[in-house]
């Protein structure tokens, strides 16, 4: 068995990682092994996946860790501490009333979620805390503070538009980040982003509108995330921008937010609180 899984410190917060066989869920599950202040004590996948049985160590092709995957989300968030999801937003409602229950700490990084989604959540909510962004990076979450404070300083003559860019299989657009982005720079012209936000632009649009916010998407390859936020006016162009090239961004401030939640009551909370920013 690895020497990574702290098996041996049943006082250490156990955590759930939902998804595990995805993406994200490998490397939480890596990551969350290697850190000395948690403990793996369930990998979850979807019903039917053919890791179901397997050591997830094993079946991520390394060594035993003790820790058995499973699509018995109601046995393993019993036993948590902390759930990190990042799956689907369907997904994601099932296990937030099953974090809710256990008043285990939710972390969700799950993105593409929907006003009815968001309700569900809130309702949860009530219950444990949940921790939610549509980007888990210290570097994204302080861009969104700049990109109010910039966006809070430059008249409506600047056009605001965020440009990101993703790899081949992301099913949702614009990301989660760009939304985060979007929100900002509305936050910073005192108004939200539904007030604001520019239709996906295709055929014949017409000039842009004054003072709104446009989102344009690049699917391809094998890119982590990558975002623009552009602000246009004549004469002269401020870009901000945010490159990722390490899926470990991610993962690492998702299991900050799972550490911070421990002495937490039940309500929403998202990196800023987190991250203190
Ligand atoms: N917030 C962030 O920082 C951040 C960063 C990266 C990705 N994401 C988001 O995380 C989500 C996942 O991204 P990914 O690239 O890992 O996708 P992925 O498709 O590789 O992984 C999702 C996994 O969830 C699993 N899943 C679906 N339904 C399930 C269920 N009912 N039970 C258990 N597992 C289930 C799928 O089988 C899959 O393995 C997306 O919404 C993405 O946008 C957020
Ligand atoms: O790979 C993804 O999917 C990502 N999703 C988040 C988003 O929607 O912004 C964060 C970046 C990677």
């Amino acid at each position: 068995m690895s020497d990574l899984q702290n098996t041996d410190q049943p006082q250490l917060p156990g955590v759930v990682v939902t998804g595990a066989s995805g993406r994200m869920g490998q490397m939480l599950v890596r990551l969350v092994l290697e850190n000395p202040e948690l403990r793996l004590v369930g990998a979850l996948v979807r019903p039917g996946h053919d890791w179901i049985g397997q050591d997830i160590g094993m079946a991520m092709g390394g060594a035993a860790v003790g820790v058995i995957v499973s699509d018995d989300a109601v046995t393993a968030i019993a036993q948590a501490q902390a759930v990190i999801d990042f799956t689907t937003p369907e997904a994601t409602l099932a296990f937030a009333e099953l974090t809710a229950q256990a008043r285990a700490v939710h972390v969700i990084g799950t993105t593409g979620l929907g006003p009815d989604h968001l309700a569900a959540l809130a309702a949860s909510a009530r219950h444990a805390p949940i921790i939610r962004a549509g980007n888990m990076s210290l570097g994204v979450n302080l861009l969104v503070g700049l990109t109010r404070k910039v966006a809070a300083a430059l008249g409506e003559d600047w056009d605001i538009e965020v440009v990101e860019a993703h790899h081949r299989h992301k099913v949702d657009a614009p990301s989660g980040t760009a939304l985060m982005l979007g929100e900002a720079a509305a936050e910073g012209r005192g108004a939200t982003l539904d007030d604001l936000r520019t239709p996906a632009r295709d055929g014949i649009t017409g000039p842009r509108a004054p003072g709104s916010i446009g989102f344009a998407a690049i699917r391809g390859g094998d890119v982590v995330g990558e975002h623009d936020v552009i602000f246009a006016t004549s004469g002269e162009r401020i870009v901000l921008r945010h490159l990722a090239t390490d899926r470990a961004i991610f993962a690492r401030g998702a299991i900050r937010a799972a550490i911070w939640g421990q002495d937490k009551g039940p309500g929403e909370y998202d990196m800023h609180d987190v991250l203190g920013l």
